[in-house]
């Protein structure tokens, strides 16, 4: 089957520029994590990333982890899944600037530099703009400078309903919650 165009990561028309939401948390605010339990950036997670994020100046948000043992793939190396884990929280970050709930429709990974345990992992996301629901975004993740991941992402904007709908541990008061206050 043949996807059609809105699937790419690829804009393919001219987007809505991005607009930081006036509440949004200030560029070198570190974010807390949107949920302990997160596999990404959950700091109760037993081996999760504990990916944390700061807010960047327009709408960016820079990220960094630590490879642990717990995050192989070959031997002493990150596994690739992990690493567009990573991307994903970073790419999903954007969304406390912007103020809208959204969730990754499609992520497209380049793999560009192998990246071993005990290494830091630098990563940088960009929205690009909007259209309709559809929001653009870039990220990069470095070692030492030296780039070593690249995506592309579409996310897809939804109700709040979306997460009490199909999550669990969530109901209307603290998605409410978590929209005015996350
Ligand atoms: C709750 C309030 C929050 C307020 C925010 C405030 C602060 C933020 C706080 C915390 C956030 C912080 C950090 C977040 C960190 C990490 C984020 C991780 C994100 C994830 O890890 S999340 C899990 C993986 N993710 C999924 O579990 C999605 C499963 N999926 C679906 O739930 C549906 O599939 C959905 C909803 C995507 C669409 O369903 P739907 O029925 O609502 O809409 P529909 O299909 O009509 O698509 C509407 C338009 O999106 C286009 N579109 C759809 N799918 C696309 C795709 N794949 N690629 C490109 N474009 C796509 C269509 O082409 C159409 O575009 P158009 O209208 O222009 O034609």
């Amino acid at each position: 089957m043949i996807e059609p165009p809105s699937r790419t990561a690829t804009p393919q028309r001219e987007l809505e520029p991005p607009v930081r939401h006036p509440d949004a948390p200030a560029p070198g605010t570190v974010l807390p994590s949107h949920y302990e339990n997160c596999v990404a950036c959950g700091p109760s997670h037993p081996t999760g990333l504990r990916l944390v994020s700061t807010a960047g100046p327009d709408v960016t948000i820079t990220g960094e982890f630590t490879v642990t043992r717990d995050h192989q793939g070959a031997p002493g190396l990150a596994h690739g899944g992990v690493l567009a884990l990573a991307l994903d929280e970073t790419l999903g970050g954007l969304a406390w600037l912007l103020r809208k709930p959204m969730v990754t429709g499609r992520l497209e990974t380049d793999y560009i530099r192998h990246v071993p345990v005990g290494t830091t992992l630098s990563l940088e996301a960009r929205c690009l703009g909007f259209a309709g629901r559809r929001m653009y975004a870039k990220a990069v993740g470095r070692l030492s400078g030296r780039v070593a991941l690249r995506a592309s992402a579409v996310f897809v904007v939804v109700p709040p309903e979306h997460f009490v709908e199909h999550g669990t541990d969530m109901t209307a008061e603290n998605v409410h919650d978590y929209e005015v206050n996350p």
